[in-house]
Parts: C-alpha cells; structure tokens; sequence
C-alpha cells in the first residue's frame, strides 16, 4: 500500500513522566512505520525527550484533526495536547492526569470521526490518575469500553509470531494469545468476577474477533480453570464446578469450540496449546506472566469489542529508565504493525 493509502493511527504518549513519550521519538527515529502515526502529546516534551535521549527527530505540531503526511524517517507529526504541569522523566505529578486522559479523548475522536483508523496507547500509570481523583480508573480497556458504550471487552496480549498468523497453534515457537477474563482488580475480588454470564459475554467477544482481526475461521479456544488443578473436582473450589462448566457447556452447545477448564499450570504447555487459536485465563497474573515469558518487549495488548481498533503494547511506565532512552521500543513496533494491520482488516471488511 502506498504511503497516501496508509492508514493514520493516533499514537497516546501515556504517562509524561515515563517512557511513553521517547518510545514514541524512537519509532520516529528508527524508521518510517507501516501507517502514518501521529503522535498524540505535548509537542515541546516530545522535543524535550528527544534531545534528552540523543535522537534527531523533527516534531511536527498538527492542527487538530489535521491529516498528517506521510511517514518519514524523522518526522514525529504530533496532535497537540499541553501538558498542565512541567513533566521530569520519573517523577509522576497529579497535575498531568487530565493531561493523559485528554490524549485518549482526542484520539477516541479521531478515530470516531474517521481522522485516524485506529489507536495505540503507551503506556499510563492508572496509580497517578486515581491518585488526582478520578476513582474507578482501572486502566485503558474499561475507560474505552464506557466511552464506546459497550457492555464488555477483552483484553488480550499476543506474542508477535501469534498476531499476523492465519494458521493453528504449534507452527512456531512462543505464539501465543492469552485474554484475560478479569483484568485490574485485587486478587480477593477475582473470584466473584467469574460469573456465567461474564464467562459467556467474553468468549462471545473472543471467538469473534478471533475471526475478525486474525482471521481465524474456527477459533479453538483453551480457558483455565480458577482454582489449582482445576478445582480438584470440588476438593480446591467449586468456581469450576458451579461456574466455569456450566458455562462452557452452555456455548458449546451453540458450537464454540472450548477445551476446559483445564488447569492453567499445564495448559501453558504445547501439547495442551497444540491447535488451540488463543487462551483464556481466569486473571492478570494467571495469563501474562507466561505470555511476558514468551515474548515480552515482541507483544502486543489488544482491546477486543470495541467499535474501533486499539493496541497497545505489553509493558507499563517503567519509570525506572525513563528518560534514558534505554527502553527497549519492540514491543511499540509490533503494537503499531498490529494497529495497521487491523485498520486495513476493517476497512476491507
Ligand atoms: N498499557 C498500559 O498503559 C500499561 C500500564 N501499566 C502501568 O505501568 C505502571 C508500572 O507498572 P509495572 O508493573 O512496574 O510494569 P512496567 O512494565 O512499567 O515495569 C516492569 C519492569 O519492566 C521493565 N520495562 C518495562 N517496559 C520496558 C521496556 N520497554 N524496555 C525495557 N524494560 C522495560 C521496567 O524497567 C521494570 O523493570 C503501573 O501504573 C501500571 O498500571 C502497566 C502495563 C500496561
Ligand atoms: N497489564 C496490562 C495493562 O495494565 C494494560 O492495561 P490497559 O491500560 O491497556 O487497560
């Protein structure tokens, strides 16, 4: 596709005081990407970061909304957002809350008022903006699901080998899709999140965007069971009896294709994962710490569900190296590799 055909992504800088903002420089730096990315940000910390970390890069403030060129090697075309409060790498400031949720606004804008095909996020630090006030703040996913006004998403993470492949599990080393069936919430409270009704909404979601964004036909789909071993038949917790069973019964009577519950120690291992099209784990540190293992910094996050494309990538603010330019921006490539290559899914659709 010619750069002109070239979808336009709208790229939030995150968290000020991470590394957000220079993985953003560096994308601009290290090559033309595959879309036209806009930075959405404050254009003097872009250039500040810039300098800071030793990358030529030219950052080109837009108008609002205006279509930016095409990708060149160090052009950063940036929609402006100001900062509300001067911003030093790792140290976090209340004041820039407002400031990183308004980039998610004008890039929910963007994309709704067909300016941009789609989002990428770097990161934010939810800590910092529940810290300013804004209770209830859980993360990207849910602050996209309410201002799209849908009921349900689902977060997913996919190595790269897993994002582009057409074909079944066990083709390559570390492809894996993992998808969260609860996200941000304290361990305690997990367990009352599983319900049947919750269970059946997300694999609706999952089995379907499993066809829509990659191309799956038939998605297999492995889940995880709550408890050790499963539950142990009742011996360890009854989720899996009283929930997960019932639910997975009931959508395999309409033809989902579900192993499970299975217990998550060996799911996570290739002959369980042999033909398997993605994993659903019962919560955050059941899935990603195995999909990090296999691929950290060559992931991406992908919001399934919504009306629009978003990805994101597979780390947090890190603001242990912001600043220093020695973060590694793998992980922003394939999220923004991902995002075109959605947008064009979407648009062929
Ligand atoms: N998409 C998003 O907005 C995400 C945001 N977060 C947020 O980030 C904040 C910090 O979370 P943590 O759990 O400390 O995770 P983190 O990913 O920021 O840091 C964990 C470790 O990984 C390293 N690391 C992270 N990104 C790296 C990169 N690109 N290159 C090299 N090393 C890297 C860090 O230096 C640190 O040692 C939290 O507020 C969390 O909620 C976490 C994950 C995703
Ligand atoms: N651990 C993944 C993560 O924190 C991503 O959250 P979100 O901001 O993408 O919802």
């Amino acid at each position: 596709m010619s750069q002109a055909g070239a979808p336009v992504l709208a790229l939030t800088c995150g968290e000020p005081a991470g590394i957000g903002p220079e993985l953003a420089v560096m994308l601009a730096a290290d090559g033309a990407p595959p879309a036209r990315v806009v930075a959405v940000g404050d254009p003097a910390l872009l250039a500040e970061r810039a300098a800071m970390i030793g990358r030529e890069v030219q950052v080109q403030a837009l108008a609002p909304g205006e279509p930016p060129p095409a990708a060149r090697q160090g052009v950063l075309p940036v929609w402006p957002v100001a900062l509300r409060a001067p911003s030093r790498p790792g140290e976090l400031d209340i004041a820039n809350a407002c400031h990183v949720l308004e980039t998610l606004d004008v890039a929910l804008h963007a994309c709704r008022s067909g300016q941009a095909a789609g989002m990428v996020t770097a990161p934010l630090h939810k800590g910092v903006i529940l810290d300013a006030g804004h209770a209830g703040f859980t993360g990207h996913t849910e602050y996209l699901r309410d201002a799209c006004g849908v009921d349900e998403v689902v977060m997913m993470l996919a190595t790269d080998r897993a994002l582009h492949a057409r074909e079944a599990w066990g083709q390559g080393d570390a492809a894996l899709r993992v998808a969260l069936a609860t996200t941000h919430l304290p361990l305690r409270e997990v367990a009352d999140a599983i319900t049947g009704p919750r269970l059946r909404r997300l694999l609706h979601i999952l089995h379907a965007d499993l066809h829509r964004w990659f191309g799956v036909v038939a998605p297999r789909i492995a889940v995880c069971g709550l408890n050790p071993h499963a539950g142990e038949g009742g011996h360890l917790g009854r989720e899996e009896l009283d929930v997960i069973i019932p639910a997975l019964e009931a959508l395999r009577a309409e033809g989902l294709d579900l192993d499970g519950p299975l217990p998550a120690d060996t799911l996570f291992t290739p002959r369980h994962l042999e033909g398997v099209d993605a994993v659903l784990a019962m919560y955050h540190d059941q899935g990603l710490p195995v999909l990090k293992y296999a691929g950290f910094g060559r992931a991406a996050n992908i919001t399934l569900g919504l009306p629009l494309v978003r990805t994101s990538v597979d780390h947090g603010t890190a603001l242990d190296l912001a600043g220093r330019g020695v973060a590694d921006p793998g992980s922003l490539s394939v999220a923004v590799a991902l995002a075109a290559d959605m947008a064009r899914r979407g648009c062929a659709a």
